[in-house]
């Protein structure tokens, strides 16, 4: 039997998420500042076939035909970031142009009767704040809250919804160790360093959020993944555990506990890392919900040659363009997982797919990913009628986008983008949606 609409709560949040630096473009419009991505995107050798988020969607331009598109498929939510270099020039004076773009688009999403839910930080830190160390500069924490005060006083009159960072582990281990995303370090102590300044720019947020939208809601969004040992053995559950800790347990525990998970910091102090912990006050202080990117699983097995104990296995259940396997179970069991050790509500911040997408005849027939999206609805039913407090769901993506290192080669949104024309196409899961939210 079709899962249908009205078998989830009638003030569930059905939505769609995207980010600043993946659909905006305009990069050197209005003032706006470049941020690390633009820097790294335009570094040859980082971005697959050298491409960045120069024009992307056009979104700046388009955002009213874009949010006419979420009314047709019919969202009654929209999770967007916004890109803090277009709002606050580096000599710390507002950029008015700027704020008014998201003033623009915040009106025309509640005119649509569409909930905003604002990321203040989706990747794109300001370069001028790099080049003072960035992530690595304790002074960040305080350079982060002061934008977010800006903009909890510019739009929390009217957006009630905030999530302070979009995936620590991603900015810190992508950014810092795996050197894949901006700005490109390979250096585990370094990464120990960002995710806990980024950590700690959270709870300052949080702490000013509560002086300025006191009748809001503020969280942070983690990327969450099922780990899993790849074959059963006391060693693999034992390296699943560890894996656990550093992916998902680092980025939830200090916000909840006040303090980091004890096998990953043991390990890490093992290998002589430093490991802050300042804070964890401010870090620790009450947030009022979790969002959860969920995407795939993670099979592990133990390795002693690795440094950290584990390495990562090829799962043989099918997969997206990304390489990821289809693993609908993992969100059911991720969102059992942090709802009961944290006690938080969640939000499914982010879940989608990148697929085959080909445009032929001006139809996309994606069937692959209404069957995907079936999938991760039901268990997303499944969760709420086993009791856990699960308030909305964001497909990511509304727009194919720029997909980070990636660039354009991989198509997640629900809305095919012809790059040379902007041209915006409703893929076949945007039409089964659209029927799927009328039920
Ligand atoms: N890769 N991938 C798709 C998607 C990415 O495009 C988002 O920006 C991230 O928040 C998260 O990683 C998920």
């Amino acid at each position: 039997m079709a899962i249908k609409r009205s078998e989830f709560p009638e003030n569930f949040i059905f939505g769609t998420a995207t980010s600043a630096y993946q659909i905006e473009g305009a990069v050197n419009e209005d003032g706006r500042e470049p941020s690390i991505w633009d820097v790294f995107s335009h570094t040859p050798g980082k971005i697959q076939n050298n491409e960045n988020g120069d024009v992307a969607c056009d979104h700046y331009h388009r955002y009213n035909e874009d949010v006419q598109i979420m009314k047709e498929i019919g969202f009654n939510g929209y999770r967007f970031s916004i890109s803090w270099p277009r709002v606050l020039f580096s000599n710390q004076k507002k950029n008015q142009k700027g704020l008014d773009f998201y003033n623009k688009l915040v009106d025309t999403l509640l005119e649509n009767n569409i909930t905003p839910f604002i990321t203040l930080y989706h990747w794109d830190l300001p370069y001028y704040l790099y080049e003072k160390g960035g992530w690595l500069n304790p002074d960040i924490a305080l350079y982060f809250q002061d934008y977010a005060a800006l903009m909890f006083e510019i739009l929390g009159d009217r957006v009630k919804h905030w999530i302070t960072l979009n995936e620590p582990w991603c900015s810190s281990y992508l950014g810092y160790f795996m050197g894949k995303h901006a700005p490109g370090h390979t250096n585990i102590q370094e990464t120990i360093i960002a995710a806990h300044n980024l950590l700690r720019a959270h709870g300052y947020a949080v702490k000013i959020f509560r002086e300025i939208v006191k009748d809001g809601i503020i969280g942070i969004t983690n990327v969450v993944s099922k780990i899993e040992p790849a074959k059963e053995s006391e060693e693999n559950f034992q390296a699943a555990i560890l894996v656990d800790e550093i992916v998902n347990g680092w980025f939830h525990d200090p916000i909840i506990f006040g303090k980091f998970p004890e096998n990953a910091k043991g390990l890490f102090k093992q290998l002589g890392l430093e490991i802050p912990e300042t804070d964890m006050d401010i870090i620790s202080q009450p947030i009022d919900f979790f969002g959860v990117n969920y995407y795939t699983r993670q099979l592990v097995e133990y390795d002693p040659t690795s440094p950290y104990l584990y390495k990562n296995v090829e799962g043989i259940l099918p997969k997206t363009e990304m390489g990821w396997e289809i693993y609908p179970e993992g969100l059911y069991d991720m969102l059992r997982k942090i709802h009961r050790r944290y006690g938080l509500p969640l939000y499914i911040t982010e879940n989608g797919m990148a697929g085959p997408d080909k445009l032929q005849n001006d139809i996309i027939n994606d069937d692959y990913r209404v069957k995907y999206l079936e999938k991760h609805f039901e268990k997303a039913l499944e969760a709420i009628e086993d009791g856990i407090d699960l308030r909305g769901y964001f497909v990511w993506s509304l727009l194919d986008n720029f997909e980070w290192e990636k660039g354009y080669s991989k198509r997640f949104g629900i809305v095919y983008v012809d790059y040379k024309t902007q041209k915006r196409y409703l893929k076949k899961s945007a039409v089964w949606l659209k029927e799927f939210l009328r039920k």
